[in-house]
């Protein structure tokens, strides 16, 4: 279970004369299901590059369960992520030359020396689950539609404290979009985990339990 608190921060990029992130405080308990809306431009993937701390912040504290990820170090804020973060990223980061099972196991078999026992079995379930039929099928084979649900997949076969999704049923019909949209509230739902999800897709937004916009890297509401 991680809640988030967020004071005083700021992100500025070379070349923009106002910061791209300013947020002077912010807080998301521990279980929260938030959806990140706002238009192109607005900071959104900046936003979630920070609480997960792929990028780290200017100014400011992004605390999750008191823990400072913003004063980490890069390979801390590494460390830290592998362990709490589940992440579905818009370019799903998948192995081409990998089966879908072997993409979804990969994140563990490098943070465990073994896998703990009935990992596989999960992972299974998990693709079973999001409507991969093929677990053996390389990833390299398969369409936008199906790697999104391997990337889902992936995120939430560690059981992480924080699910984090940037547009996680884009590539998605509106049935898959569905089951994608239902597999994250639940499992997140199930594990007790934070979920903030950037998304355009009304039925998804709809079903978090609160909404962060962003208007020119500030919170609307
Ligand atoms: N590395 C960078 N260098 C300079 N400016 C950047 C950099 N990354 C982002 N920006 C700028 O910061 C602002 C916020 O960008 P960000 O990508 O966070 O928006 P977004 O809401 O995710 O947009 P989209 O919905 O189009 O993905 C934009 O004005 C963008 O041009």
């Amino acid at each position: 279970m991680l809640a988030l608190s967020v004071e005083g921060l700021q992100v500025r990029y070379p070349g923009l004369p106002v910061p791209a992130l300013d947020l002077p405080s912010l807080s998301l308990p521990a279980g929260e299901k938030a959806a990140l809306v706002g238009p192109s431009g607005s900071g959104k993937t900046t936003f979630i590059n920070i609480v997960t701390g792929m990028d780290r912040a200017g100014a400011g504290r992004v605390a999750w369960n008191d823990r400072n990820i913003a004063a980490l170090p890069e390979g801390g804020r590494d460390r830290w992520r592998a362990r709490n973060v589940g992440l579905v990223m818009q370019d799903f980061h998948l192995f081409a030359g990998l089966s879908a099972e072997a993409n979804v196991l990969l994140p563990q078999r490098l943070s465990h020396l073994r896998l703990p026992s009935g990992t596989r079995a999960w992972a299974r379930e998990l693709l079973a689950r999001v409507g991969i039929e093929r677990p053996d099928q390389r990833v390299g084979t398969m369409s936008r539609g199906q790697m999104q649900r391997v990337a889902v997949a992936r995120a939430l076969v560690g059981r992480p404290g924080l699910i984090v999704a940037d547009e996680p049923t884009a590539s998605l019909d509106a049935e898959a979009g569905a089951a994608v949209a239902d597999l994250l509230v639940e499992l997140a739902g199930e594990a007790g985990s934070t979920l903030i999800v950037a998304s355009h897709d009304a039925r998804l937004v709809e079903r978090m339990g609160c909404t962060l916009r962003l208007e020119n890297g500030r919170l609307a509401e």
